[in-house]
Formats: structure tokens, sequence, C-alpha cells
């Protein structure tokens, strides 16, 4: 997968089909709310093992009923690329079968 740094305008594009998620500096950035602390937790390890399939790695804070993430890719300079959004939308897929708004 290319980890060529994508221009604003296609982030942009791509992101109107991931609800909730943002272009926030050189990072694409999504707040999960959740039904309770340890359903944001159980959430927090499945998003881990998804980062280490695809071996890519976004910083993830765990609030009271939050997971936040921040991503961009480190191999590109911090930029936003593909697999950043790849990783994206397989939590996004991942997410709402943990009760995630
Ligand atoms: C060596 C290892 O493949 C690299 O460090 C991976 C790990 N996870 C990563 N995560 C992110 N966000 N960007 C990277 O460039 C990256 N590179």
């Amino acid at each position: 997968m290319s980890a060529e740094p994508l221009s604003p305008n296609e982030i942009d594009r791509r992101l109107e089909s991931l609800p909730g998620w943002a272009l926030e500096g050189d990072r694409i950035t999504r707040t999960f709310r959740l039904p309770s602390h340890f359903a944001a937790a159980a959430l927090t390890v499945h998003i881990a093992r998804i980062q280490d399939e695809l071996n890519h790695h976004a910083d993830l804070t765990l609030g009271y009923n939050t997971v936040a993430l921040s991503v961009h890719t480190h191999d590109a300079g911090g930029a936003v690329t593909e697999k950043d959004l790849a990783l994206a939308e397989r939590v996004a897929s991942a997410a709402p079968a943990h009760g995630a708004e």
C-alpha cells in the first residue's frame, strides 16, 4: 500500500465516507463515545489488534467512555497516506459492534 502523502482535497474527499473523522493539522482524528468505560477499553484492545494486523498504529486515548484516535504515517514524514485511511476504515467497521457512536 502506498505511503505517499495525500493532498488535503483527496483527504477531505475520502473522509466524506468516514462520518465523525476529521483532518486536524497533519493527522486524521476520530473520537468514539461508548456505553461504558469497559466498552471503551474493549474497543481500544480491538483497535490495537487491527493496528498490529495492519502494522499501522494510531495514538489512542482512552477516556471514561471515549476512545480518541489520531493518526498519520511516520514513514511518510508525518503525512496522511492511504495507510491511515485504511486503518480508519477498519476501525469504523469494527466500532459499531462495541456500541460506539
Ligand atoms: C517498523 C514498522 O513497520 C514501522 O515503524 C510502522 C509501524 N507503525 C506505524 N504506524 C504509523 N502511524 N506510521 C508508520 O509509519 C508506522 N510504521
